[in-house]
């Protein structure tokens, strides 16, 4: 499993597209934006548990967290039966919410990644993609990466989402570090 951890427009999505064809092998892509889509009103209802505030901050619920823990419990089954996975989060409590994610996935083999990119550069991103609530992206950029030990850390600031990805899979299929058999 390769999880790819930065702030909101970081990124991570354009990134784990483009490492699926870079990789060998096959990789599935999930992550907090697939939990989210599949909350009541694709996590714009009360009844989500997910809420953000004017600046950005987000909320969660503990029925939202206790959702959350079966959806990694699927996700470790599916790990465990074979599926090479590209997990996309933002660990909002950094290290803490790194320490989870290792509990949940005990047993399986971890690449961390950070995805870090300049704040401003990031909330320029946020503005014109226009579907993530503005501030979100300034307010992640650097606290989700706060005590999270990473393997190999990439900056999108300057580089294409397919540089990036260029640069884990070499790093993935390097000697130095094989998360999973690649064919
Ligand atoms: N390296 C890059 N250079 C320029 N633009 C980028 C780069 N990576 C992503 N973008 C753009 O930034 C926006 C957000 O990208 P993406 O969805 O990959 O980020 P994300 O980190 O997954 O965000 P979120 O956590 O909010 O889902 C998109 O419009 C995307 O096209």
């Amino acid at each position: 499993m390769i999880v790819l951890n930065g702030g909101s427009s970081s990124g991570k999505t354009s990134i784990a597209r483009a490492l699926q064809e870079s990789l060998p092998g096959t990789w599935l892509t999930f992550g907090v934006d697939t939990f989210i889509e599949a909350l009541p009103g694709r996590g714009d209802s009360l009844k989500s548990g997910i809420s953000y505030g004017p600046d950005g901050t987000v909320v969660v619920t503990e029925q939202y967290k206790r959702l959350e823990r079966a959806w990694y419990s699927a996700l470790h089954t599916l790990a465990h039966s074979g599926a090479n996975i590209i997990l996309d989060e933002v660990l909002l409590s950094g290290g803490e919410g790194q320490r989870r994610l290792q509990s949940a996935f005990d047993g399986v083999p971890m690449l961390w990644v950070g995805v870090r990119c300049d704040p401003e550069v990031a909330a320029a991103r946020e503005c014109s993609r226009g579907d993530r609530v503005p501030g979100m992206a300034r307010l992640q950029a650097s606290r989700v990466h706060d005590w999270v030990v990473y393997d190999i850390e990439i900056d999108t600031t300057a580089r294409y989402p397919e540089a990036c990805a260029q640069l884990l899979a070499d790093f993935v299929t390097s000697k130095r570090y094989s998360p999973v058999e690649t064919e």
